[in-house]
């Protein structure tokens, strides 16, 4: 029984015929399932595999474009070798010697590394009162996890963290899926695909993400690409679908007719 709408179906089957194709996909609950401890978060095999032989297909390039930093995107995606990673939200970009492209790593002024300690700091008080509640350090920001925190405490969680951050002028928090996202610069998803799509020069976009991050790239899409959000919730995305496992027959769709 598949997932994918009709008209999903029959979209991506134009998008699979088209030009210089871009699959940008987003990492956690779209290429993988939600789980507790992130650093056990893996792609879905169908999905993982599906990518593998698209990223065989001529004309095809894939990305991942995470709010995890590269590295940790690297340890539990596996990417292979000709994909383009995009990480911290867009302020970490690595593609392949063979894109000649300017790769970067997210740099923090002296006055953004004291905020994102002073946000850490920040962070670490309101997890201690917490059952489940915990604080994952990134380069170029925070996440403060609420995912094993019991249902009756998370208002209080999340009010306490917002609370404490509002007094930080120049943090950016955001509420995700099961955690609290925090930064210090102004990068974000949307930035990160334009970026891919010079390096590549595709023609058309493919997007796939889960979460309110994954909006700002859902708005840089041009009506010739599709966008594609996973689960529920506003979004700009002109299509949805239920979970991981959608996007795995998605990937397999352009295989067979791509790949
Ligand atoms: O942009 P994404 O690739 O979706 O990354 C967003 C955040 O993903 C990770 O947290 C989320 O996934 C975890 C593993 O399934 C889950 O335990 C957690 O509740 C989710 O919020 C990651 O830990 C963060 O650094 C990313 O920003």
């Amino acid at each position: 029984m598949t997932g994918l709408s009709p008209a999903l179906r029959e979209r991506v089957g134009r998008l699979a015929r088209a030009g210089h194709l871009l699959i940008a996909l987003d990492f956690d609950g779209t290429l993988s399932p939600f789980v507790d401890d992130p650093s056990q978060a893996r792609p879905l095999p169908a999905a993982a595999r599906a990518l593998r032989e698209l990223a065989d297909a001529a004309d095809t390039d894939i990305a991942l474009i995470s709010g995890r930093a590269l590295e940790s995107l690297r340890d539990v995606a596996s990417p292979g070798p000709r994909t383009l990673l995009v990480g911290s939200h867009g302020a970490e970009h690595f593609a392949p010697s063979e894109f000649e492209a300017e790769v970067s790593q997210a740099q923090l002024s002296n006055k953004q590394s004291k905020l994102l300690k002073k946000a850490a700091a920040t962070l670490e008080a309101v997890a201690q009162q917490f059952e489940g509640a915990w604080v994952e350090s990134k380069p170029a920001g925070l996440v403060l996890h609420v995912r094993m925190t019991p249902q009756e405490q998370l208002g209080a969680v999340v009010r306490a963290a917002f609370s404490g951050l509002d007094r930080l002028d120049g943090v950016t928090a955001t509420q995700g899926k099961g955690m609290i996202e925090v930064t210090v610069l102004e990068a974000n998803k949307g930035q990160g695909l334009n970026w891919l799509r010079e390096v590549t020069d595709a023609s058309v976009v493919l997007f796939a993400g889960d979460d309110v991050t994954d909006e700002d790239a859902f708005k840089v899409l041009s009506p010739a690409d599709v966008g594609i959000k996973v689960g529920t919730g506003r979004t700009a995305a002109e299509f949805s679908v239920d979970g991981p496992g959608d996007i795995a027959e998605l990937l397999q769709l352009l295989v067979d007719v791509r790949g």
